[in-house]
């Protein structure tokens, strides 16, 4: 079920994650780096890994539209490409002041591959809505339809 909040930190956060959102909030103002001169639209993500963690991310457009980097999916590459799988939960922000921005497809299958993880939708004033990528993603694609001895090759390619 989807969680709103009018920016404290929520209990559900608390029990299930010990996790500060302020804090959280805080690497999300890296929407300050976002390069958007198509959309003009300043888009801010921060993750939390499983020990502890918090990498950032911003959206990263391109003069060919479709090769522009959502800023979800920096803040996962920055991540996992530094030995972070263990994901626990992702926020994402931007400039808009009415409603909180939500993830697109192509990222929902992205955090997807990471687990179940809640993904915390906020807005300027620091008011969010969480939902779980389940349920922002149901019925998903992922690995377990794949084959998974030829997965766990180690000769694979
Ligand atoms: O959750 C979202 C939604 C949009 N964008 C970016 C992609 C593009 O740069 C701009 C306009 O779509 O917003 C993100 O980074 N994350
Ligand atoms: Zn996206």
């Amino acid at each position: 079920m989807a969680v709103s909040s009018s920016g404290a930190v929520h209990p559900f956060l608390r029990r299930r994650f010990n996790f500060n959102l302020k804090h959280q909030f805080k690497m999300c103002l890296h929407l300050k780096f976002s390069s958007c001169p198509y959309s003009e639209l300043r888009v801010g993500s921060a993750l939390l890994t499983e020990d502890g963690q918090i990498f950032s991310g911003c959206n990263v457009e391109n003069a060919c539209f479709y090769l522009s980097l959502c800023a979800e999916r920096t803040a996962i590459n920055k991540a996992v490409s530094e030995g972070h799988r263990k994901l626990k939960a992702i926020a994402v922000s931007s400039d808009l002041e009415d409603r909180v921005i939500p993830p697109c497809g192509a990222c929902r299958q992205v955090i997807r591959e990471f687990g179940d993880i809640p993904v915390f939708m906020t807005k300027v004033d620091g008011s969010y809505t969480m939902m779980t990528l389940e349920e922002l993603l149901p019925l998903s694609w992922g690995a377990e339809y794949l084959r998974k001895q030829e997965m766990d090759s180690p000769k694979r390619n």
